[in-house]
């Protein structure tokens, strides 16, 4: 196509295109940045906002949790009027309810990997093209490794109990090199807006109740509850 081979032009070019200019000597063509946005969109948007949408409905029925999420933010947030990395770094107990929200509600359920080259492991011999599907839901769900997983408990992930588990014991962003590109995107922008929120807000349960464990979709794509999780808001 000819829209593939146009190369960005200095006027138009964006920061994508700057970045792989000034590291590769190459610039993106105009097909290629589209594609890098749409895959940022898709792969960032949704997941992102799910994951916030169960924290947020978890908050509600939980007020222990949600005043120890509060009580943790106004500390450290105090009366500033901007929150930075440095602040969002300090947050342990925050972190550990959202850990444990993607543990329970991880929104990729599953990955795969594709075997490059014969490969032997365990005495175990897989070949050249072999599909390994890696069961992130079903990992997340062990009682072997989680006791009580379907419990919704954010100590779980505080860091020496945390420490103490096998790194691939929770795969929310995947793992290895082909992991997840905005993982550290994600982790921000999912504290600074909680913290926003939580900060101004408190969560309240709306008039129905689900039933807990959550009923999710069986769906091929991101997980998703079945029922619509609402929550009401009360300012502060
Ligand atoms: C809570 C939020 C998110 C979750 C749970 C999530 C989860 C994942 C998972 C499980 C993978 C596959 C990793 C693997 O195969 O090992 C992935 C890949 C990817 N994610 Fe995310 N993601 C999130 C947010 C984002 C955001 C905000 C962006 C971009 C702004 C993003 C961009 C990508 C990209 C580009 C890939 C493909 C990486 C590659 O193939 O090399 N994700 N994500």
């Amino acid at each position: 196509m000819e829209e593939e081979n146009t190369k960005f032009t200095k006027e138009d070019a964006d920061i994508i295109s700057e970045t792989v200019e000034k590291v590769s000597k190459r610039t993106l063509t105009r097909m290629e940045i589209i594609a890098q946005l749409l895959i940022f969109l898709a792969a960032g948007y949704e997941t992102t906002a799910t994951t916030l949408h169960f924290v947020t409905y978890i908050l509600s029925q939980r007020p222990d949790v949600q005043d120890k999420v509060r009580d943790e933010v106004n500390e450290i947030f105090g009366d500033k009027k901007e929150i930075g990395y440095d602040d969002v770094s300090k947050f342990v107990y925050m972190n550990a309810v959202i850990d444990e929200t993607l543990r329970i509600f991880p929104p990729a359920t599953r990955l795969n990997r594709l075997c490059q080259k014969e490969t032997v492991i365990n005495g175990v011999k897989f070949e050249k093209g072999s599909v390994f599907s890696v069961p992130i839901y079903a990992i997340h769900h062990s009682p072997e490794i989680y006791e009580n997983p379907e419990e919704f408990i954010p100590e779980r992930f505080l860091p020496d109990e945390s420490d103490s588990r096998h790194p691939m014991a929770f795969l929310p962003f995947g793992a290895g090199p082909r992991n997840c590109l905005g993982m550290r995107f994600a982790e921000y922008e999912l504290r600074v807006t909680l913290a926003w929120i939580i900060k101004k807000y408190k969560f309240i349960p709306a008039d129905e109740k689900l039933a807990w464990p959550l009923e999710l979709e069986p769906t091929g794509g991101l997980l998703k509850s079945k029922y619509e999780l609402k929550c009401k808001l009360e300012k502060l």
